[in-house]
């Protein structure tokens, strides 16, 4: 079925359909609204469950490493700061799933791009492993030398039933209308995608207590400035 469906993207055979489009217009109206979506319906289950699997899999043959903060000459592995374990996925994948995974984000982007001239004009993605004990502290996604990055996306890989008490919340800090900051804790539930403008949230991965798995990356424009 995965296979079948890898071909038909390959040969350019599936567009978006009208559940696709529903969604993209769900996503831009809650960006457009509040520069943050929660999607728990952009992959399927099945995709989820294989994307899973895989990243299991090369975690398991050990091939994720630190993950650091800042960028060029500025990278650095802090982890007070940061304590995940990443592995940056390559966009010419012959993984099946991960083919799938690339099709259905470029079909996002030409519609982001064509509905709302975002002009963005290419991605990156990491798998990212949180251990019990690890977090990301309160941190805004785009670098100060660099503003290519626009959306940021994560899709959680996680267990089933991921239950409160066992933290690695994604922590948006929102604005509350009045010159203030509030919170919004969103939970890792298998399936979820959370989408929010990377320039303008700061957030944070609150401590976990149980491994965390993840696909987080960026929708990026052309260099503005680029100050290295
Ligand atoms: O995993 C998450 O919920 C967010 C990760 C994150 O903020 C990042 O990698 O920049
Ligand atoms: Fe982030």
């Amino acid at each position: 079925m995965l296979g079948q469906a890898h071909e038909q993207y390959a040969a350019g055979l599936i567009g978006p359909g009208d559940n696709e489009i529903n969604t993209y217009e769900a996503i831009i109206a809650a960006l457009a609204a509040q520069d943050y979506c929660i999607s728990d319906a952009f992959f399927s289950h099945s995709e989820v469950a294989q994307l899973r699997q895989n990243m299991l899999l090369q975690y398991q043959q050990q091939d994720f490493h630190q993950a650091a903060i800042g960028n060029l000459d500025h990278e650095q592995v802090v982890r007070s700061i940061r304590g995940d374990q990443i592995h940056w996925l390559d966009e010419r994948t012959h993984n099946a799933v991960e083919a799938i995974f690339f099709n259905k984000v470029g079909q996002f982007i030409q519609y982001l791009n064509q509905t709302c001239y975002m002009g963005i004009e290419e991605s990156e993605f990491h798998y990212a492993v949180y251990t019990e004990g690890t977090f990301y502290q309160k941190h805004v996604d785009a670098f100060q030398n660099d503003d290519r990055r626009t959306l940021s996306m994560v899709l959680y890989l996680n267990e089933e039933d991921w239950q409160d008490d066992f933290g690695g919340q994604l922590t948006l800090y929102l604005p509350d209308g009045n010159g203030a900051e509030q919170e919004l804790n969103v939970l890792p539930l298998v399936g979820r995608l959370a989408i929010f403008n990377s320039k303008t949230i700061p957030h944070e991965v609150k401590p976990v207590k149980h491994t965390r798995y993840s696909i987080t990356g960026w929708l990026k424009t052309r260099p503005m400035s680029l100050h290295i």
